[in-house]
């Protein structure tokens, strides 16, 4: 019998068992000196090895065959070892029994029949073809693009009724499940009882009664974060992709895969529709739904008659704000008119803490990270200055290294922080709030902020990326973009799709109930097409624009792309085994193998990195040309070679 471990092999290993057990079963079995967890697998058990017996067995159901199935692919698309793809949903405290008192709390129970809003015309056209979708239970993928909020979260909640109906479970995916407090509030009101959640924040104790409410078929409901894709549903009928265009969704270490695309397969091996949800689709999407692989439904228009935003470009090369100030004068006097009609502003800088550079005022000397290339970031919050890659952390210096200066140290450029402090002078009585990753953290203080929000407790908003996305505040009408040309700068592939996805998402936040919103975009290229699309909003036109700009080549979505990343502690042996795979690359007709280069980010947490990109175009598979380019070049032991297929960030 075959055993697949969620550690670091790929292939199975052999046990014997007294009698036979079925595949997915859940299994005790030695390894080495130890004890271990391992799924029976479906591969042909090894007859030549010597086998010990397994060691015990889980009761818990089985894994099915639709989760070992997915399992197996996204190992051999990601080129990861198939063991590290099951611990992502398997591990050994998960499968603890529950204390023998522990209260059988509260899963399933979600009621479809509770009453909906009543839906507009687009809203019950796109409820009507998801639900025959779900009613179908084949495998379809489609695109829901609807403005922000013209109720594309209610359309779906409709499909989600018509699952619960059919007896099936239900996995939403969300891009930053912590902090979705508003959504998971939704779906509560629609369905009476809140639906089990999956993320990283969980207790040990929470985590493990929710796997065995999955495994069981009790969780009807799941909303998760990527993670619970690798859950053991046993009857899943629809997967819902919310804010599909979230970079969040790509998993950057260890196993790196994009849950939005893998979603879509683990829909295919379930056979079932999935649904991609978003204001701002990928280009990827939307061209899979042009190409017909994916079938597109709509939602023009705002909910209730509610406007889209306006939005105007304020040229800081004309209107700078004050010396040392970062707030321009038609910004401020925009929020003083907001807050006078007694509406709620929001700022948006997605730059957490205080200020990105430290300087010495006398010498120039930059304070950098010892383990990264990177600038280390004051966070006033926690008085320090702090990595935002690695973490590492000192008390702001009181001396300059370099010159030996005293006190000379000055921030330079603002973060989140920053501007809260330029915001308190300028509305000293107006209740402010940062909202932050590093200050608003796990779902309690999510909550938190969101009710002293709707309390008006707050007047001024002041955020990162964290408050782009989801929330629905009836007050907030003005939205000012502190910076709308960072994001921008850097040569990486997606660098304006992401920027118009993230600044469109933000505006997407004013005027959403009754009072009109306007959104203010501080910027030195008013000209710049990412500037020009957010002011128009026509985001059709600047997807089209893009495709163009990538198609000729063969950039995705028009062709595949793969990064290696080589890493070492001595740069040199960086240096040499990105060269010897240089030398090695795959040639041919649509292949091209750019760089070795190193990478933006070159030292990261102390080890020296370089960069080599594989290109091809579409029907060509890379998957099988880097098993082949690896296994032909001999690297030595501390290099480490990371493949990231499909890569979203460059860094
Ligand atoms: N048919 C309806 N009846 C009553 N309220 C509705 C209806 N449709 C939408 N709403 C309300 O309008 C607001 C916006 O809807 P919703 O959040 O579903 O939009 P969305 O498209 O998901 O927004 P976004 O992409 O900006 O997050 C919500 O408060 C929602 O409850
Ligand atoms: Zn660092």
């Amino acid at each position: 019998m075959s055993v697949l471990l969620p550690y670091k092999f790929d292939t199975a290993f052999t046990y014997a068992a007294d009698e036979p057990l079925a595949p997915g079963t859940l299994v005790r079995v030695p390894l080495g000196s130890r004890v271990v967890v391992g799924a029976v697998w479906d591969d042909a058990p090894d007859m030549a090895v010597k086998v010990k017996p397994i060691a015990g067995v889980y009761a818990v159901p089985p894994l099915p065959e639709t989760t070992r199935k997915f399992i197996d692919w996204v190992a051999g698309y990601t080129l990861a070892r198939r063991g590290d793809v099951l611990a992502l949903g398997l591990k050994e405290q998960l499968l603890v029994a529950p204390p023998k008192r522990a209260k059988q709390f509260a899963f399933g129970g979600a009621d479809p029949a509770l009453p909906g809003p009543v839906l507009s015309p687009a809203q019950e056209a796109a409820a009507t073809a998801l639900c025959a979708s779900v009613w179908a239970q084949k495998f379809e993928v489609t695109l829901l693009d609807g403005v922000t909020g013209s109720g594309k979260t209610e359309v779906y909640l409709e499909a989600v009724a018509e699952a619960l109906r059919l007896g099936r479970q239900v996995m939403v995916l969300l891009p930053e499940i912590a902090l979705s407090i508003q959504v998971l509030e939704r779906f509560a009101a629609r369905f009476g009882t809140a639906p089990a959640v999956w993320h990283s924040e969980l207790t040990p104790a929470h985590r493990r009664e929710t796997y065995r409410a999955v495994a069981e078929g009790r969780a009807d409901v799941v909303v998760g974060a990527r993670s619970a894709l690798f859950l053991p549903f046993p009857k899943l009928g629809l997967i819902v992709v919310d804010e599909e265009h979230e970079t969040a969704f790509k998993q950057e270490d260890g196993v790196m895969y994009n849950a939005r695309d893998m979603a879509v397969v683990r829909a295919k091996f379930c056979a079932c529709p999935v649904v991609l949800v978003s204001a701002t689709p990928s280009l990827e999407s939307v061209e899979n739904a042009a190409q017909g692989r994916y079938r597109k439904l709509d939602l023009p228009s705002r909910h209730g008659g509610a406007s889209l935003p306006k939005t105007h470009a304020i040229d800081l090369r004309q209107a700078p704000p004050e010396r040392g100030k970062f707030l321009s004068p038609r910004l401020l006097a925009a929020m003083r008119e907001t807050l006078e009609r007694g509406e709620q502003a929001m700022l948006f800088l997605n730059r957490r803490g205080y200020a990105p550079l430290t300087l010495c005022r006398k010498c120039g000397h930059r304070i950098a990270c010892p383990h990264c290339s990177a600038w280390l970031v004051e966070h006033r919050s926690h008085a320090r200055l702090i990595c935002h890659h690695c973490g590492h952390t000192i008390p702001k210096p009181v001396q300059c290294p370099s010159c030996e200066a005293e006190n000379s140290f000055v921030p330079i450029g603002p973060g989140v922080e920053r501007i809260a402090e330029e915001v308190a002078e300028a509305f000293p009585d107006t209740g402010a709030l940062v909202m932050a990753s590093d200050i608003i953290v796990g779902p309690a203080q999510a909550a938190e902020a969101a009710r002293r929000i709707n309390a008006r407790e707050v007047g001024i908003i002041i955020g990162t990326q964290m408050v782009a996305k989801g929330w629905h505040f009836p007050l907030l009408t003005l939205v000012g973009v502190v910076d709308a040309d960072l994001g921008l700068a850097g040569g990486d592939l997606r660098a304006s799709e992401h920027t118009v996805q993230m600044l469109h998402q933000v505006a997407g936040r004013a005027g959403r109930a009754g009072a009109p919103g306007q959104v203010l975009l501080q910027t030195f290229a008013p000209e710049h097409p990412v500037i020009a699309a957010l002011l128009s909003g026509d985001l059709q036109e600047f997807l089209a624009q893009e495709a163009a700009q990538r198609r000729p080549g063969h950039w995705p979505p028009f062709g595949r792309l793969a990064a290696l990343i080589i890493s070492a502690t001595d740069e040199r042996m960086a240096d040499q085994a990105a060269r010897d795979l240089a030398r090695a690359a795959p040639r041919g007709q649509g292949i091209q193998v750019l760089g070795p280069a190193p990478a933006p980010i070159a030292l990261l947490r102390g080890r020296f990195r370089r960069r080599l990109l594989l290109k091809t175009t579409r029907e060509i598979a890379v998957q099988p040309l880097l098993r082949d380019w690896l296994a032909r070049v001999e690297v030595p032991r501390v290099v480490r070679v990371d493949v990231d297929i499909d890569p979203v960030s460059f860094m």
